[in-house]
């Protein structure tokens, strides 16, 4: 969508989490990028399109003065904070949409998106694109379309999906199943990353709700037709190829390469998040190690867990989990030169992060489960000079569309992670690069999200 399009209506964007996250530091307030696969995703979208941006600021801030302090800090950004106070945050964020099922997160869950639909419907004009996205607020599109018809406003919403929409068994687990889904479909386009994803969907609509699912990419229930269609989520990659141009970074990538001279380094990038196989991966990379003693000395992986959720006992035991593993594979592989395994809880800053991808001549992305997983795009686009090796769990959404350019394997076959994993060490110049160019193709060709956008105008 180009900036034409935007004089004519305005754009709308709703995530849980603002792309900014505010902090309190010696009484003022801060503000800096979040992280994760949305923002990024939609970064690309910041360049042409001129958009406001509702979400939750991640802080608690009960003052009304306090409350206009963050207002006013975010107002340069176009992001609009919804308040909420810590235990509702709590309860919808980490309670509802990551446990298990329990009425009292299931009541703050409804509670949030109703004080989204509140705000987002008091300051929408007439005519905007409202665009929704993700599983934290599924019953947005609803509650908006019933508060927007009452103020006698209309305006197309759209909704993203960002994570796999499983299979049919899930959702009979789940009690307000229901809920969930007619929310979605008061949504004029609803957009899946993947062809499986959007299938999923379709076939729960006709299985539980009876809705009429005949037409290609469109779903009747209750009298409004539905679009649903797939849209690959992409990276913006001259971000990334730019920074790796800025003389800061290239000395770093000199100084990492002297230091690993020799040696084979290997990248993997995640949110220290059940759905990204830390664990399997941490043990597959052990059997390559025993499956390889030659390697000694020559193979080191670098581990980046970026902190998710660290107010959740699940992820703070995954945590532990995490360092007991990496712990014992350093005790059993490391030598007086070296240890093999270098685990970083912490995020990185941008431009280390390019550095880090740049001179890593493989990356090992296990995902159990992953709506699509940036970070493999990322990578690729960091490789244009090296030409690295993608090493992709089937899992991840992105395996979809990268398969024939990656090696791809089960994440919870330990012997198949060791076999991918020296496999792309060790894998010819010419078909390095055949599978480089392949995913280059791919990454380049699919850059901008923001066709949901344009799509939700021209379908509506
Ligand atoms: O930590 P949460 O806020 O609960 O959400 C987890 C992450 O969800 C989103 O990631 C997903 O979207 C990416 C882009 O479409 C996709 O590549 C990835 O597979 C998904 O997990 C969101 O982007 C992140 O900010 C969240 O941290
Ligand atoms: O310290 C870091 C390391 C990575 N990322 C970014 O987090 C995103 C992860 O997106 P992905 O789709 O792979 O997974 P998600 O975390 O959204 O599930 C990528 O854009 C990374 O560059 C980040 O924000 N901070």
């Amino acid at each position: 969508m180009g900036a034409n399009t935007d004089e004519k209506r305005n754009l709308i964007i709703v995530s849980n989490r603002l792309p900014l996250s505010v902090k309190q530091v010696d009484g003022a307030y801060q503000s800096s990028l979040s992280s994760g696969g949305l923002v990024t995703s939609l970064s690309g979208l910041t360049k042409s399109t001129k958009f406001q941006w509702f979400g939750w600021p991640g802080i608690e801030v009960r003052d009304p003065k306090d409350q206009e302090d963050v207002q006013k800090s975010l107002e340069a950004h176009n992001a609009i904070p919804i308040f909420l106070d810590s235990s509702l945050a709590h309860e919808h964020y980490n309670g509802f949409s990551s446990v298990v099922f329990d009425e009292t997160p299931w009541q703050a869950y409804r509670r949030v998106n109703e004080l989204f639909a509140d705000a987002i419907a008091e300051t929408a004009a007439g005519g905007s694109l409202i665009w929704v996205h993700d599983y934290h607020l599924m019953l947005l599109p609803e509650l908006l379309r019933d508060r927007l018809k009452q103020q006698g406003k209309s305006c197309a919403i759209g909704f993203s999906l960002h994570t796999p929409f499983p299979a049919g068994d899930f959702w009979r687990n789940l009690p307000v199943r229901k809920h969930l889904i007619e929310g979605m479909l008061s949504s004029d386009l609803i957009g899946f990353h993947t062809d499986e994803y959007k299938q999923n969907f379709i076939d729960t609509c006709a299985s539980l709700l009876n809705a009429r699912t005949e037409i290609p990419n469109q779903i009747q229930y209750k009298n409004r037709l539905v679009c649903i269609n797939k849209f690959i989520v992409g990276i913006d990659p001259e971000k990334f190829t730019d920074s790796l141009q800025k003389p800061d970074v290239q000395e770093r990538i000199r100084n990492l390469k002297e230091h690993y001279k020799g040696v084979k380094v290997i990248v993997g990038v995640d949110r220290l998040d059940h759905i990204k196989g830390l664990t399997q991966k941490l043990k597959g990379f052990d059997a390559f190690l025993d499956d390889h003693p030659e390697l000694q000395n020559k193979v080191v992986l670098i581990q980046v867990a970026v902190p998710s959720r660290e107010d959740v006992k699940e992820y703070q035991d995954l945590e532990t989990e995490l360092c007991t593993i990496a712990g014992k594979i350093n005790g059993k592989h490391a030598t007086p030169e070296g240890t093999p395994l270098l685990y970083m809880h912490r995020s990185v800053p941008f431009n280390e992060l390019t550095a880090l991808y740049s001179v890593a001549d493989v990356c090992l992305l296990t995902s159990t489960r992953d709506g699509m997983n940036l970070v493999a795009f990322e990578y690729v686009a960091c490789q244009e000079e090296r030409h690295g090796v993608l090493v992709l769990s089937e899992f991840a959404g992105a395996a979809s569309f990268m398969r024939n350019g990656s090696i791809p394997f089960h994440p919870a076959n330990k012997t198949e992670m060791s076999e991918a994993i020296f496999n792309a060490l060790n894998l010819d110049p010419a078909e390095r690069k055949a599978k480089y160019e392949y995913l280059r193709g791919f990454v380049n060709a699919n850059t901008r999200f923001e066709r949901l956008s344009w799509l939700i105008i021209v379908s509506c």
